[in-house]
């Protein structure tokens, strides 16, 4: 019998965000395209016969209102299942990054849970648990690439091409719930026509060139957040402008590049660290954290949960 298992948490981009209205309960409706990335967090899941605990110290978030904890609470109520478990929390991707962590965090869990508990919940099922965490948990619980609709759960499998990005995540935390409330939010972008026959990438890409990506909460964000305006500057003067200009995932703070090869978006990193270090412009882009990593259509943990012998059940 399993008792313990080690599972990732990959990291999303919205390689572009179209908002298309507000819907009446205050959420938003959209068209973005998802991917994960090679990157993210660890989860460790331990099972014991008593309570769900969580070894984490997120900054301002109790262990009561993380997305772990609820995840697996939500899973205890909805099955019954009287089993416990310890998770320990390996944290990589920063807090209100755009790049999804804690949604991430909740779909590892319930797909984790669902393994080491034993419960033989579906997909479909484990996705529907998931739209209550969260707009963004049910690509991660799906595991491939979408084109989202809807609030984001509306997902169509699309296979983007699986590029190297240069991710740079500034010193700046951006409030989801505050950008979607804003008065000055874009929210009226014309909604791309997805034909019937969509496939693979080809269908949404034809409608949104590379020249029309873009993420409707960029102009916002630059205007509230003077480090992230900033940041996109620095990457867009490294960025290859044969393959697209350097955008913000999400609602933001992090903004990324994408590049021909991963020696590429290396040289890029290392010039953006030269550059950050000179004095002129040291001050307030100094604390930027980077990484590169390779754009996937396929979840890590879709993938672990396969090695670990647990193929996630359509
Ligand atoms: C902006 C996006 C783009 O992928 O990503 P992040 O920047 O968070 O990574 C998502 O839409 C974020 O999804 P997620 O972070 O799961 O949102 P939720 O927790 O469900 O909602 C947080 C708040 O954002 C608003 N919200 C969220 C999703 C949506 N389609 N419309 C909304 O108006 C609601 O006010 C909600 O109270
Ligand atoms: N396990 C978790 N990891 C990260 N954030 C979490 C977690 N649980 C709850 N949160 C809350 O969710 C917010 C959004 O986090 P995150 O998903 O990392 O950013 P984003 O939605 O911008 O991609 C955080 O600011 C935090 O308050």
């Amino acid at each position: 019998m399993l008792t313990e298992l080690v599972l990732p948490a990959p990291a999303k981009l919205n390689l572009f965000l179209h908002i298309i209205g507000r819907r009446s309960d205050g959420y938003h409706n959209l068209q973005t395209l998802f991917q994960f990335l090679d990157f993210g967090d660890r989860l460790t899941f331990v099972l014991n016969n008593s309570d769900v605990s969580l070894a984490s110290d997120l900054d301002g978030v109790a262990p009561e209102e993380n997305l772990i904890v609820k995840a697996a609470r939500l899973l205890q109520q909805e099955t019954g299942c009287q089993q416990g478990v310890n998770i320990l929390l390996d944290k990589q991707l920063p807090m209100g990054g755009g790049l999804g962590g804690g949604s991430s965090n909740a779909a590892t869990t319930l797909l984790g849970l669902n393994a080491l508990w034993e419960l033989g919940l579906t997909i479909d099922h484990l996705a529907e648990l998931g739209l209550r965490l969260g707009a963004d948990v049910p690509v991660f619980v799906r595991g491939h690439s979408a084109f989202a609709e809807g609030i984001g759960e509306v997902l169509t499998p699309v296979e983007p091409e699986e590029g190297w990005f240069l991710v740079v995540v500034p010193d700046a935390q951006v409030n989801t719930a505050a950008m979607y409330g804003h008065s000055d939010l874009t929210r009226d972008s014309l909604p791309i026509k997805v034909c019937a026959a969509l496939d693979g990438e080809g269908a949404v890409l034809d409608q949104v060139s590379q020249q029309q990506r873009r993420n409707d909460f960029e102009p916002l964000v630059r205007a509230l957040y003077p480090k992230v305006d900033k940041t996109l500057s620095l990457l867009d003067n490294l960025a290859d402008s044969s393959i697209g200009r350097a955008m913000m995932s999400g609602s933001g703070a992090s903004v990324f590049a994408r590049f021909a090869s991963r020696e590429q978006a290396l040289a890029a990193q290392a010039e953006l660290s030269l550059n950050v270090s000179r004095p002129e412009i040291a001050d307030d882009t100094s604390k930027l954290h980077s990484f590169v990593a390779h754009g996937i259509n396929r979840s890590p943990l879709h993938t672990a949960l396969q090695h670990a012998g647990y193929p996630v059940m359509e």
